[in-house]
This record gives C-alpha cells, sequence and structure tokens, in this order.
C-alpha cells in the first residue's frame, strides 16, 4: 500500500517539530555508535532487525520532501531540515551560526568519527560543505540571497574529529550580483586547517528578494511600494 503523503502544512507544529528533532539527535547519535560499534556479529543482526522495524515504523506516514525554507513562529527564516544546520536533519552536525560584531559569520563545531576521511581525519568533502555554508551564511549577513557559483579550498592541516574547532567567514567583495566571501576551520588558537573563497551569486530571479525571502524595501520602492503579502516563498 501507498504511504499517505502529509504536506508540512497539514503536520508542522511546533512540539511535533520538537519531537522531531529530539529524533533527529538520536539519529545522530545512532550514526556515531554504528562507526565505533565494536559488538559481536550476533548483536549487530539483531540490532539490524530492530532499526529494520524502526525505519518502517517512521516510513509509515511520509511527507513529500524534506522540510522546507519557512518563518518560525518569532518571525525568522529557518530550515530546519537543512544538510548543515537543520535541527531536524540527522545529516547536519547541526552547525549554529552566529554573526561577529565585524559583520561576519561564526560556529563552534566539532566533527564527528562518522565524518572520517583520510587516516585519523576529517574527509575533505565535508570540511568544503561547511566552509560553503558558513561562506554562504556571511554572503546572507551582508543582506545577499545568493547561491554558490564557485568555491576553493586550501586544505592546509589534516581536520580532527571529536575536537572543539571554529569556523568563520565574511564577505571581501560585492559586485552586482556577485559577492565574493572567504572563510576558514581553524583550531582554537587560530591555526587555520581549511580555507575558503568563494564566489556567490544572485539569481537573477531572486533580484529584489532579501535573505529573509521576503521582497526587499528597494524592489518594493520600484515596484510601486506595494509589500508582497506574507513574502514570497523560499527556495524548496
Ligand atoms: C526566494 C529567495 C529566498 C532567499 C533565500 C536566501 C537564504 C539565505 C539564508 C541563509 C544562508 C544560507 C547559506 C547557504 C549556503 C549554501 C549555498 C549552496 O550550497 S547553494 C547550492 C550550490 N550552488 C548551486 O546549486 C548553484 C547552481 N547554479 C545556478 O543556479 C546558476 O548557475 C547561478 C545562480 C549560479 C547563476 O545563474 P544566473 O542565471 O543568475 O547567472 P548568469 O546570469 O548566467 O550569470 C551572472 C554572472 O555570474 C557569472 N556566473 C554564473 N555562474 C557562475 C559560476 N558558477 N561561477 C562563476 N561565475 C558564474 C556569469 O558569468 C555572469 O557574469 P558576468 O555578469 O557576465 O560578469
Amino acid at each position: 500500500m501507498m504511504p499517505e503523503l502529509v504536506t508540512p502544512q497539514e503536520s508542522d507544529g511546533e512540539v511535533r517539530l520538537a519531537a522531531l528533532a529530539v529524533l533527529a539527535q538520536q539519529a545522530r547519535d545512532l550514526v556515531d555508535a554504528v562507526t565505533l560499534t565494536d559488538v559481536p556479529e550476533d548483536e549487530l543482526t539483531a540490532v539490524t532487525a530492530e532499526l529494520v522495524a524502526l525505519t518502517e515504523r517512521l516510513g509509515a506516514v511520509r511527507r513529500e520532501g524534506p522540510l522546507r525554507h519557512e518563518f518560525g513562529p518569532d518571525g525568522r527564516f529557518r530550515h530546519l531540515g537543512n544538510a548543515v544546520v537543520g535541527d531536524c536533519n540527522p545529516h547536519a552536525l547541526p552547525l549554529v551560526v552566529g554573526r561577529t560584531a565585524e559583520g561576519g559569520v561564526r560556529a563552534d563545531l566539532a566533527f564527528r568519527p562518522s565524518h572520517v576521511g583520510p587516516p585519523g581525519s576529517v574527509h575533505g568533502g565535508v570540511s568544503a560543505m561547511i566552509l560553503d555554508h558558513l561562506l554562504g551564511e556571511a554572503v546572507a549577513a551582508a543582506g545577499k540571497a545568493a547561491m554558490t557559483g564557485t568555491l576553493s579550498l586550501k586544505y592546509r592541516r589534516p581536520v580532527p574529529y571529536g575536537v572543539p574547532l571554529l569556523g568563520a567567514a565574511a564577505v571581501s567583495r560585492s559586485e552586482g550580483r556577485k559577492t565574493w566571501a572567504e572563510g576558514a576551520i581553524s583550531l582554537p588558537d587560530g591555526t587555520a586547517l581549511v580555507e575558503a573563497t568563494g564566489l556567490f551569486i544572485t539569481p537573477a530571479q531572486w533580484v529584489g528578494i532579501g535573505t529573509d525571502g521576503r521582497e526587499t524595501a528597494e524592489a518594493r520602492a520600484a515596484d510601486g511600494g506595494d509589500p508582497v503579502e506574507g513574502g514570497r516563498s523560499g527556495p524548496r
């Protein structure tokens, strides 16, 4: 039988989303446990059988797609399903990004053993994913809604997992629809492990849309001052 499709609008109360975030965290802990487990084979088989049953229970009612960009109850734009920052996405660290006094962004982070690539250190693609997002957040902090056009990485030293690290990024310049940003993942003492530069491009159809998905004041003025009711929908 086909599972029933439930749209986000029908199912997403804040209490349910909070429960989903707890489930996502448990799933992250499960991934760590799978990555590091050394229990005997029969126990692996028994746990797998239980996980098959749990997977079926969760899949009994499925939504059409991952959680979308939306406005939270505090009026802030959020994306709980995001692969890097989404509290409800088990794939996300999740990264908690804050703004700096200088207009850039920063985030404390610690990679998990499941992020391993080369012996004892984090996969370069995982570092790239984090830096892509941080640079994008820096661009958003500068008021630009944009997507990554190019991303260039300099891997200076192996990135360890399981230890506190710092991610930071800031915009370096902006020209029309193009914005350049740079950033790094560093040890707490400031030693840079991976450095990134990127070009972010505001898609032509996003011109006049702010980083909260709503029409900007400039665009409203150009349109004759009529605000867009409820804002345009964000990227899916
Ligand atoms: C509804 C609004 C809601 C707003 C929401 C804002 C949220 C902010 C909040 C929170 C921050 C979150 C942070 C996220 C961070 C993560 C970001 C990602 O991972 S993004 C996924 C990976 N990137 C893609 O999938 C892009 C795929 N590519 C495209 O969609 C297009 O190619 C795009 C938008 C990059 C360019 O398309 P065109 O049609 O606008 O571009 P054309 O008009 O042809 O070119 C404009 C100029 O840009 C250059 N250009 C175009 N693409 C380029 C590229 N890839 N690299 C370098 N230059 C490029 C061109 O040569 C041209 O330059 P010349 O004006 O001639 O000087």
